[in-house]
């Protein structure tokens, strides 16, 4: 079943100038796909755009063949879509507890149950859940954006560059978290600059270059396509 289907979307953040010009991307229950691309390509705009913080001025998103296009960032995750924006992705004057806590308030989610649910799954995270977020380490702030975006049992999650300002080693771990995430049930949708690390845990990955996809394969196939690699994958931050 497709889980989510992007479909000749363009958007922007001005009328008239559209930084996505026509992405397409179809996305199935429980598959982990990245979306890698030059700097600039577009790839945070597409996935803002879906998850309703950019306008989207033409094409369509749907969401387990449900339209949810141009639909209000706050709406989505009642609608099983989860987002990790790439900063202020916590709030840094809360405890761990605490960001959970308003999360499953706000979502009206069982909080008792839920967050046990989500500290089985970070028990990194259970140990120092009186600790502020603002005091965590880079990877386990993320860790943490990662759960908060969980706490409405979201079917897709996206991420915006999920590696970014993490070495290599914390980059792994996070990274091996969201394979554990989709074990649970969960399609995971990632934009990475970091493509040797997305491809490793993706199982297919879209290549964005000016705003549309060009390119959509299986990881392997992108990872080993000497073409793929030299016109649009090139060397970016953290991919050694
Ligand atoms: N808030 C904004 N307002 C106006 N233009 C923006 C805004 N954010 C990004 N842009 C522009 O949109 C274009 C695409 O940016 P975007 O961040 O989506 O690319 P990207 O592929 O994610 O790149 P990177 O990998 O460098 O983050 C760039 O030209 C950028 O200047």
């Amino acid at each position: 079943m497709t889980a989510l289907r992007v479909e000749a979307l363009e958007a922007g953040y001005e009328p008239g100038l559209p930084i996505v010009r026509g992405a397409s991307l179809s996305v199935e229950s429980n598959e982990i796909v990245a979306v890698l691309g030059p700097n600039g390509a577009g790839k945070s705009t597409l996935i803002k755009a879906i998850a309703g913080l950019v306008p989207i001025s033409a094409g369509r998103v749907l969401l387990h063949d449900r339209e949810i296009t141009g639909r209000a960032a706050h709406r989505l995750p009642h609608e099983g879509l989860g987002f990790v924006p790439q900063t202020e992705n916590v709030f840094v004057n809360l405890s761990i507890d605490d960001n959970l806590d308003l999360a499953a308030s706000i979502l009206k989610v069982p909080k008792k149950r839920r967050l046990g649910e989500l500290y089985a799954l970070f028990p990194d995270l259970a140990r120092q859940r009186r600790l502020l977020a603002g005091r965590l380490s880079g990877g386990q702030r993320q860790m943490l954006a990662v759960a908060r975006a969980l706490v409405g049992e979201p079917k897709v999650l996206m991420l915006d560059e999920p590696s970014a300002g993490l070495s290599p080693k914390l980059v792994g771990i996070v990274f091996e978290k969201l394979v554990e995430v989709r074990a649970t049930g969960v399609t995971i949708v990632l934009v990475e600059q970091n493509v040797k690390a997305a491809l490793a845990i993706a199982d297919r990955a879209a290549v964005l270059v000016e705003g549309s996809t060009r390119v959509v394969g299986t990881a392997r196939e992108l990872a080993n396509d000497p073409q793929v690699a030299a016109l649009y994958l090139g060397h970016h931050r953290g991919d050694t």
